[in-house]
């Protein structure tokens, strides 16, 4: 697994976060070393597939970088009738998915689109995955994508939805960024490092609080919302239809 280094010289400015060759490269230590909890999601991703996935139904994955959660899924869906649609709009992610799913011994079949999210039609869905995705979506933007995916979850079906998230209290907002922090240089990542990626995904990747995408995700029709999993500044919710 090739080591991530993108921040670790001085750059005179700094371009906004965009998910390139570089970082496809790196994808797999980056988002292991900048996310706590990242394999434990991964790996319930799977959990809540064995659970939840019903047979005859489709599950999307949305934003799917390299694929971990469509192959966390795969490995655990309980039947043989499923199809697995797998959506980016990053060309150098897909690329690499490509070839990580050609190693992958898992015999649930799957599609990769190249598109972005928001175009995607989601129909006769039991299970969808938004691991990390949402907080690039325009906010203004993101309703209609939730509405859209309730709408073609069967009833019954599950929404995982995984955030970076803020917090309204400004004391324990700076306490949970601290706190993320120190896991990144507890990680190997410098100061240096920690501070040129954070202005990069300034204004990228934007958070919002639980109670938003709590009220959001009920507002999309979902029946039953909660946080499953939480880790400073990293939650990952459950929404069922
Ligand atoms: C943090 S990564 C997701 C990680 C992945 N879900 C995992 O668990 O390993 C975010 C991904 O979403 C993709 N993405 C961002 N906005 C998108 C959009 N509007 N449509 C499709 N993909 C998008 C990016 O290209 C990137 O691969
Ligand atoms: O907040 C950070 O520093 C992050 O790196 C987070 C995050 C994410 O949550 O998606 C941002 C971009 C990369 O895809 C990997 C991780």
């Amino acid at each position: 697994m090739s080591k991530d280094n993108i921040y670790d010289t001085p750059q005179l400015s700094i371009a906004g976060f965009r998910f390139d060759r570089a970082v496809a490269s790196v994808f797999p230590d980056m988002i292991k070393r900048s996310v706590p909890g990242y394999e434990t999601i991964i790996a319930m991703t799977g959990t809540l597939a064995e659970r939840y996935v019903q047979s005859g139904s489709r599950c999307y994955d949305l934003g799917c970088s390299l694929g971990a959660s469509t192959i966390a899924m795969r490995h655990h869906i309980p039947h043989d009738n499923c199809q697995i649609i797998a959506v980016d709009n990053s060309e150098a992610m897909l690329a690499q998915c490509r070839e990580v799913l050609a190693q992958d011994d898992g015999r649930v079949p799957v599609e990769l689109l190249f598109d972005d999210v928001q175009n995607v039609e989601v129909t006769n869905a039991s299970m969808a995955v938004l691991n990390f995705t949402l907080q690039f979506i325009p906010v203004a933007q993101r309703s209609e994508l939730l509405q859209h995916i309730a709408d073609g979850l069967r009833p019954g079906g599950v929404l995982v939805l995984s955030e970076k998230v803020a917090f309204e209290d400004p004391q324990h907002q700076q306490l949970m960024i601290e706190l993320h922090h120190n896991f990144k240089r507890a990680n190997g990542y410098s100061d240096l490092e920690i501070s040129q990626k954070r202005s990069a995904l300034e204004d990228v990747l934007v958070p919002e609080t639980l109670a938003v995408h709590r009220q959001r995700l009920r507002d999309a029709g979902f029946s039953s919302v909660d946080v499953w999993f939480q880790c400073f500044n990293f939650a990952s919710l459950i929404a069922i239809k």
